[in-house]
């Protein structure tokens, strides 16, 4: 189009020789383009408009007035960035508002998703000076690549007159223009080397800031937060969002800095060649961008809801890979094959929505921003006709505007990834920002002389709160003598094992109070009651993927060999332990799978009972195992029994026939309490169950006996 603008500028002649000879300047300054050719077809259609105007006009000096100064493009260049960083609402990167996210849980308190400035502050604080530095240096080459196309202009200008007159030597004439243009190159590819390491340094170090930070505040979490979301999701935050994230950071520093330059620079030259005219653009630009942040608002919101789909489809895989063996047993390949699908194929429905939006985007600002270049023609052809414009301003007017424009096209190319990095950043902070309701540590702790490890659960009730409206517990009140066993035995489903978690201080109770030696749990630190009161054995022990040594200091960090081995021993382990050929060195597999179930649950006593805990929680240890296996498991927690306050939940009423108490479980309340035999004489619920249980028929809450008239008198207190 420029090209044409030159010849139809001749032909009809209704430019001043002079102005358009002062376009000089102004047009070379402005073709600094990323797109080679372009320019390069520029420059020759000035080089061929020049040797015809020579022919045809007589020669003008050139206009110098209207050159910016390099002062303009330093402020220019320094606006851009800033009002993108202060404003991103007015660009029309980073432009639009993130949609509110609704938790799906309650308990934690969520900030809302809104693209967190604040902590993005705090991860780029540290990196200030070397961003500075990139900064600069990315501005150095671009205004470096402002003044390149003003030698070239002379370059051509030299070669022009060399064709004209064929006097004189080019290669002396052109020699020291050559050097400078080389010198120019060298250090703008020195600058651009710069920069670029800068960024990616800073980038580098950010995004393990970030990973670390991130991975630190999810590991503080509620476990209620982990029950509202899969692990999946969890790690796609910690790898994928911060990718993202950091990708888009160093897009928009290195390409955003360059175009944002551009169209300061080139704003600054448009407002000093026609006011009226800039007014004009200043009118439109802002109608633009309005429309364009309704758009990035809408596309943002596709953004998200891609990512999360991604996350849900990670989410998937992980769960089926990390669960390979019970796919694998099942023959349930198939169906997660399908359930991948599903996921991948929403995912692809959500992507392709999000390109058609990106595109049509793209497509929109395209013929916007060719609109305003056919109305800056017909506008300015007016004042030009009206003299108050000379041609040779609108022609630089229209150079400047076309790099306004390729610069902005540029920018909307950042759009997208600018969309997707703010999207996936406000994902990775809105995790970092969420703060549990149970911290990790904090509060008093019993000395260990005082502590007795008696436990009182007082009129509590519970609702875990990814299910709000559920009671599990109501009203439920048991006590735990210090050193004796009570066994907690019910329906499945009863709240068995929630007392337990409740115990643990996983979970709050919604009502009423648990008590550690007359002290409530909420005013205790909860990592001193994890770490050195409570010892938990569950079903299903979950090993770590490294040495037997290390899995079992897991219980305690600062466990000296000999500990580990006492606490072996008691465990009934070393035995098996060994006779590995590694011994302690033995590497366990992922999750202890090269370990036989027994094997495992002795590890897993093992490591609860190396910190010694004064409280220990049974959660059908031996329930997983078999006849053998349990024998010796049994004779291990036997042994881990004695003078400890013990809480068993059992499914096999013959393994707590020995409990101090027997206390029965049903619709989250206490139904009965006693000893073996009191509860048989009785001929309540137990004596149901123990007769149910010899016919192997399970017990529901449809087919409970008669329940006594008030739970709380079968409250067992010692
Ligand atoms: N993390 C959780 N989030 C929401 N509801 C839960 C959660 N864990 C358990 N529940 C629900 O709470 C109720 C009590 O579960 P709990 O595991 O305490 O029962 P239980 O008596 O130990 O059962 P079982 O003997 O079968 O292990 C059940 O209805 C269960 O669906």
């Amino acid at each position: 189009m420029l090209v044409h603008l030159f010849r139809v500028g001749i032909r009809g002649g209704p430019f001043p020789g002079r102005s358009l000879l002062s376009l000089r300047f102004q047009t070379f300054s402005a073709v600094r383009s990323q797109d080679d050719r372009l320019s390069s077809t520029l420059l020759r259609a000035v080089a061929q408009l020049r040797s015809q105007l020579r022919a045809h006009l007589p020669r003008a000096p050139p206009t110098r007035s209207r050159i910016p100064s390099a002062w303009c493009w330093v402020g220019g260049a320094l606006l851009g960035p800033t009002v993108l960083c202060k404003r991103p609402c007015l660009c029309l990167v980073a432009l639009c508002e993130a949609e509110k996210f609704s938790p799906t849980f309650s308990t934690a308190h969520v900030v809302e998703s809104r693209f967190n400035w604040k902590l993005f502050w705090h991860f780029l604080r540290p990196h200030l000076l070397l961003l500075g530095a990139a900064i600069v240096l990315a501005l150095g080459a671009a205004l470096i690549n402002v003044q390149i196309p003003l030698l070239l202009g002379q370059l051509v200008e030299i070669v022009a007159k060399y064709t004209r007159d064929h006097m004189g030597s080019f290669t002396s004439e052109s020699r020291s223009l050559g050097t400078q243009l080389l010198i120019l190159y060298g250090i703008q590819g020195l600058l651009t080397f710069g920069y670029l390491v800068l960024l990616s340094h800073i980038g580098e170090r950010m995004a393990v800031d970030m990973r670390r930070a991130l991975f630190s505040n999810l590991l503080r979490q509620d476990i209620a937060f982990f029950d509202a979301r899969k692990t999946g999701q969890l790690v796609s935050r910690l790898t994928t969002d911060v990718q993202e994230f950091k990708s888009s950071f160093k897009l928009v520093i290195s390409q955003g800095l360059r175009s944002c330059t551009q169209v300061a620079g080139c704003l600054v030259s448009l407002s000093m060649l026609s006011p009226r005219l800039t007014l004009l653009l200043a009118i439109v630009t802002p109608a633009l961008m309005g429309v364009g942040t309704l758009m990035g608002s809408g596309l943002r919101k596709l953004s998200r809801q891609c990512q999360e789909q991604i996350a849900r489809a990670t989410g998937v895989a992980d769960e089926a890979l990390g669960n390979v063996r019970t796919v694998r047993a099942f023959a349930m390949e198939q169906r997660e094959e399908e359930r991948y699908r599903a996921e991948l194929e929403g995912c692809r429905c959500k992507a392709e929505e999000l390109g058609r939006g990106v595109a049509m985007f793209q497509g929109l600002s395209n013929i916007a921003f060719n609109c305003m270049v056919l109305g800056t023609l017909f506008i300015g052809g007016s004042l030009v006709a009206g003299q108050q414009l000379t041609g040779g301003d609108l022609m630089s007017f229209l150079v400047a505007s076309q790099t306004v424009q390729r610069s902005m096209a540029s920018l909307s190319v950042l759009f997208g990834q600018v969309v997707r990095g703010l999207s996936a950043g406000t994902r990775v902070f809105e995790y970092m920002a969420l703060s549990p309701c149970i911290p990790l540590s904090g509060g008093c702790y019993i000395p260990k002389k005082h502590l007795c490890g008696s436990i009182k659960f007082q009129n509590v009730s519970f609702s875990y709160p990814c299910r709000p409206g559920f009671e599990v517990l109501k009203d439920f009140t048991l006590t735990l003598p210090p050193g004796k066993i009570v066994a907690l035995v019910g329906q499945s489903g009863g709240g068995k094992t929630t007392v337990a978690s409740l115990l643990e201080r996983f979970y709050d109770p919604t009502a009423g109070v648990v008590m550690l030696d007359g002290h409530d749990l909420r005013t205790l630190d909860p990592s001193w009651l994890r770490g050195q009161v409570v010892g938990f054995i569950s079903q299903e022990p979950v090993l770590f993927g490294t040495t037997i040594m290390e899995n079992i200091r897991f219980g305690k960090a600062e466990a000296s060999d000999e500990e580990v081995y006492a606490a072996a021993r008691e465990a009934n382990a070393h035995e098996f332990i060994s006779s590995f050929p590694e011994g302690y060195n033995t590497v366990v597999g992922e999750r202890g799978a090269t370990l036989s179930g027994g094997q495992k649950q002795r590890l897993a006593i093992a490591r609860a009972l190396i910190k010694q805990p004064t409280v220990l929680i049974l959660d059908e240890a031996t329930s997983a195992l078999d006849a053998e296996s349990e024998r010796v498991v049994q004779e291990a927690l036997d042994r881990a029994s004695t003078g400890r306050t013990v809480l068993v939940i059992a499914h096999r009423l013959s393994t707590v026939r020995a409990a101090h108490c027997i206390v029965v479980m049903a619709n989250g309340q206490v139904w009965e309490a006693g000893t073996h035999e009191e509860l048989l004489k009785k001929g309540g619920l137990y004596a149901e169950l123990i007769r149910r249980q010899a016919l192997d028929t399970p017990l529901t809450s449809a087919t409970l006996p008669e329940k006594p008239e008030d739970p709380r008198n079968c409250k067992h207190e010692f």
